[in-house]
């Protein structure tokens, strides 16, 4: 077996048959899933029904946006079909070959870089994420490279349900932001204009089952840093929301979409939303597979309160930031909780 030490994708350790968990992913005490609480239903995020005939979804997007930071929609108009391929496909990569796989590896010294890879920030030298990951740049069209995305299976076309996936998900971040603008008493585009030309990411997660469950974590506790994010899981649980101090599981709902509000949209909306804190936890018998799509600004737009919402009895309460330092200030500190956001608090 090669050094632990070395960055490795963590499912050559699975396949190597370690019983043990490697240093390198043990969490500290207080950062590890709680034991006592495996397996106890905490009651879940809210499930918001988009279907015409459920009458007006806002005011149930107010409450969840307000009190969780995330959400699930069902009936969304995003078809069970594109769901059910978008995770096959995701799959079918993770279970090709390893070599296959490595000629899609990520560059592992630049952040956030396309591709194949583990690791969440590059010169990290903290505790490992149980992860490995496929990160796609789908949007803007100009930052895409089809070229770069996996090629197999050849049963049907992955790239073909990355670009349809990659529309269909915008269409619905859209849709959602307008609602999640209006419940705050902004024009509906307030947010996808403040946000300006979309960047785009599409992130599978794939997280192997793992030989010591209640001392890792899958990905450690973070708020997303862009505008909202839209996820798929398969049928596995491991997503988790903080609520309150305390961390509620995302029960998979099949056909859903989880929308988890994020950094951006805290800060436009001066606090009066916050991004959800969540992490993903792991479990030893099965593997658990995730589809994120980051909806972010470019890195030169400024993001900041709506002038709308800073009021003599609500102050405002981040400064102006150029969407670039925040996502170099995120990579640099690493995630942690909020501190990254906090550290906009006027
Ligand atoms: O796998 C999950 O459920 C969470 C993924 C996530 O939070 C992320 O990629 O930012
Ligand atoms: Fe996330």
């Amino acid at each position: 077996m090669e050094a632990v030490a070395e960055p490795r994708r963590v499912q050559t350790l699975v396949d190597a048959g370690i019983s043990r968990l490697p240093s390198r992913y043990i969490q500290p005490l207080e950062l590890r899933p709680d034991p006592r609480r495996c397996g106890i239903d905490v009651g879940g995020i809210p499930v918001i029904d988009l279907s015409l005939s459920a009458g007006d979804p806002v005011p149930a997007i107010a409450c969840a946006s307000r009190d969780w930071g995330a959400f699930q929609v069902v009936n969304h108009g995003v078809s069970s079909r594109l769901l059910e391929e978008m995770k096959s496909v995701g799959s079918s990569f993770f279970s090709s070959p390893m070599e296959a796989k490595l000629r899609f590896a990520c560059d592992p010294r630049s952040p956030a870089s396309e591709g194949y890879g583990s690791r969440m920030l590059s010169n990290d030298d903290g505790v490992l994420d149980w992860r490995d990951y496929f990160d796609h740049h789908t949007l803007p069209v100009s930052r895409r490279n089809p070229s770069r995305w996996p090629d197999f299976p050849t049963n049907y076309s992955i790239k073909d349900t990355i670009l349809e996936y990659s529309d269909g998900i915008k269409k619905l971040a859209q849709t959602l932001l307008h609602m999640i603008s209006q419940s705050v008493g902004l024009p509906p585009s307030y947010i996808e204009d403040a946000v300006g030309e979309v960047y785009q990411n599409i992130t599978v997660s794939y997280y192997p089952p793992c030989p010591q469950p209640e001392l890792a974590l899958g990905l450690q506790s973070h708020s997303d840093m862009g505008a909202i994010t839209l996820l798929i899981q398969d049928d596995v649980p491991g997503l988790e929301v903080l609520k309150d101090d305390e961390w509620a599981v995302v029960h998979p709902l099949s056909g859903a979409i989880v929308v988890i509000l994020s950094d951006q949209t805290e800060v436009i909306t001066n606090g009066q939303y916050k991004s959800a804190v969540h992490r993903a936890i792991v479990n030893d018998h099965r593997p658990r597979l995730s589809v994120a799509a980051f909806y972010d600004p470019s890195k030169t737009r400024k993001i900041y309160p709506a002038p709308q919402l800073v009021t003599k009895n609500s102050p405002r309460k981040y400064r102006e930031v150029l969407y670039g330092d925040y996502v170099s200030s995120w990579y640099s500190k690493g995630p942690e909780g909020k501190r990254n956001i906090d550290a906009l608090l006027i």
